[in-house]
């Protein structure tokens, strides 16, 4: 038996502005510190104190883990990072306002490109200033940099890193803190619920709100979908994030 904490980072300066985000790399907001100094205390009063973080290269959720981990005391546990936890790569919608872009495009294109499966959004050239291309933190990742992602994608290039490293921390045992990104933690939710290509589209991951999920000797879930610490706040916040750009 182990234990897997989910946690998307606090609201960015993106989230806040209504910007697609992907893979820029923004800050957290002041609400979003305090979300997630808040979710590191609703860990402390649980009792659940990670043995282990993994996260993606990204500010906002390392960020986040590192403040939620100051908050429980666990500021000093081991850590690994990976490209493959990054949010979804956004591709030409990046900086675009969701709203605008539902405006101009139509819901059912804009739905379409937030939350199908395998609908990417355009690529984004190379020269954009908001490509990551000449990023030093993905200076080695050659043709697996990505141009565009859909939630498809994000698993394919998720689930080697899920087997090789937070799979073999799982079966170690202990408390293992994922802090990752809305789009990422649905590809590891989807994995592990065994949630079906349609039914993924309706769920939401709202920031800052650890997400526990028990799991058995093969790693599935003991309760499917796991549980909120504060599932009332989280609901709220998981509502705040399907409506945005409406
Ligand atoms: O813009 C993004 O990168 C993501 C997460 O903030 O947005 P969405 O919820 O629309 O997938």
């Amino acid at each position: 038996m182990s234990t897997l904490v989910l946690l998307r980072h606090g609201e960015s300066e993106w989230n806040a502005k209504n910007l697609f985000t992907g893979w820029v790399d923004v800050d957290l907001t002041e609400a979003g510190r305090e979300q997630a100094v808040a979710g590191g205390r609703l860990l402390a009063e649980a009792g659940l104190l990670p043995d282990v973080l993994h996260t993606s290269l990204q500010r906002r959720a390392i960020t986040t883990a590192h403040l939620a981990l100051d908050a429980c005391d666990r500021h000093w546990i081991p850590v690994r990072r990976s490209w493959r936890l990054n949010e979804r790569h956004y591709g030409a919608l990046q900086g675009k306002d969701k709203k605008q872009v539902r405006d101009e495009f139509g819901e059912e294109q804009f739905m379409l490109w937030r939350r199908s499966f395998d609908v990417p959004p355009p690529p984004l050239a190379d020269d954009d200033r908001y490509s990551p291309v000449r990023l030093p933190q993905y200076s080695g990742l050659g043709d697996d940099l990505p141009r565009s992602e859909c939630l498809k994608d994000v698993i394919g290039r998720l689930l080697p890193y899920w087997e090789s490293d937070v799979a073999a921390d799982l079966r170690a045992g202990g408390i293992v803190l994922v802090a990752a990104h809305g789009n990422s933690l649905r590809a590891i939710v989807k994995h592990l619920d065994g949630i079906s290509d349609d039914d993924i589209a309706g769920l939401n991951i709202p920031t800052g709100q650890p997400l526990v999920y028990d799991l058995d000797d093969d790693l599935a879930p003991v309760t499917p979908g796991g549980r909120y610490l504060d599932p009332v706040a989280a609901a709220a916040a998981a509502e705040a994030v399907a409506k945005q750009g409406h």
